[in-house]
């Protein structure tokens, strides 16, 4: 059996480290696993412009450890506002990404898109400037079955958004069905998606089986079974369209345990070894590191990291919540034991 697995320094494609007192605990967790990670914009209010975004890397530069070279990578927020001027502007401050959030989609997408359409001319301007398109890929209608939001989401509008941008390198963030592995898998090369560590680990019925289980609430929310052995197999598979993305988003313990709790996992803690496991159980030790360190910079146009990290097979606790700012956030898996260990400083959790 593996001991010791060494890996190229991973990297994350997709996370949200909020802002302000929050840094510190994110910034800290995120740094500790990762070399770089596309950081992404919903802060309140969100990052619609270059400045905003130089302003906000500053900030989460300034909170990493002593000694980090954790690099955030930054990502422009779209509206119905934004402008081709915006996009150019954007691309000379360094931002690598624009994300799309179908207003009203997520945790902080109020200020999203509306119109696709009107989007016309900022998808063409960040087509010719190289920047990198993410969705986060639901409807919004509220006709439609929460469960089914991905797919319909895959039908109405993104079909036609990688039709008309052939050229635009496109992510779907965060999927979680299987119609979306085998629409990505079947799209041409500038078409991607990121997995996150929960949606390969459980399915619909650890939240809800036996009582509702708020920290395992996300958006795109569990599906059924059938749907994560697909995300598994896309994962493990060695395509390099797949590549790994947390989307660790962070909310007080006290907002996630509440009569309307909000949506997101926190899994910056623990990321690497929460997909190891993963991989060892699909008997794909041996392609993690493709899908943690190769294929999201190679998507991206970037160097693979050149150091290294080390997991070693060792029974560890997750803790039951961990400081950040004034109060506590829960780790996914909290409590639970994980057999890999990355050596690596990691700030301590509350027992
Ligand atoms: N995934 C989530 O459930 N929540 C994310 C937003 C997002 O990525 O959709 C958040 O910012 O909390
Ligand atoms: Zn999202
Ligand atoms: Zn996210």
């Amino acid at each position: 059996m593996t001991q010791q697995l060494t890996l190229t320094r991973p990297d994350d494609w997709h996370i949200h480290l909020r802002d302000g007192d929050a840094l510190p605990r994110t910034v800290g967790d995120a740094a500790a696993q990762f070399q770089r990670a596309i950081v992404m914009p919903n802060l309140v209010p969100p990052v619609t412009t270059a400045e905003a975004a130089v302003a906000y890397r500053d900030r989460i530069l300034a909170a990493r450890p002593a000694g980090s070279t954790f690099e955030p990578l930054m990502v422009l927020y779209l509206t119905d506002n934004t402008t081709p001027e915006d996009i150019r502007a954007a691309k000379a401050a360094g931002v690598v990404a624009c994300k799309l959030y179908p207003a009203g989609a997520t945790t902080n997408s109020d200020s999203g898109v509306t119109n696709i359409d009107g989007l016309y001319p900022v998808l063409e301007t960040m087509e010719k400037e190289g920047l990198r398109f993410l969705l986060h890929g639901e409807v919004t209608d509220s006709d439609i079955d929460i469960f089914d939001r991905e797919r319909i989401f895959l039908e109405r509008t993104f079909s036609r958004l990688v039709a008309d941008f052939p050229a635009l390198h496109t992510v779907l963030e965060h999927i979680t069905t299987a119609d979306s592995v085998d629409f990505v898998r079947q799209a041409g090369d500038r078409v991607a998606a990121t997995i996150t560590a929960h949606h390969l680990r459980y399915n619909r019925n650890h939240m809800l089986v036996g009582g509702i289980r708020p920290h395992y609430y996300c958006l795109p929310i569990l599906k059924r079974n059938r749907h994560q052995q697909a995300l598994i197999e896309a994962a493990t598979s060695g395509s390099p369209k797949f590549f790994l993305g947390t989307d660790s988003a962070p909310h007080a313990k006290g907002r996630k345990e509440a009569s309307c709790g909000c949506a997101g996992c926190y899994t910056a803690y623990s990321a690497i070894e929460l997909y190891a496991e993963v991989f060892e159980d699909a008997g794909a030790l041996d392609r993690l590191e493709a899908f943690a360190s190769h294929f999201g910079p190679d998507f991206y146009g970037l160097p693979r990291n050149t150091d290294t990290v080390t997991l070693t097979r060792t029974e560890w606790q997750l803790p039951q919540a961990l400081p950040m700012a004034d109060t506590e956030v829960v780790p996914l898996g909290a409590q639970e034991t994980l057999r890999w260990k990355l050596e690596t400083p990691r700030a301590e959790g509350a027992a």
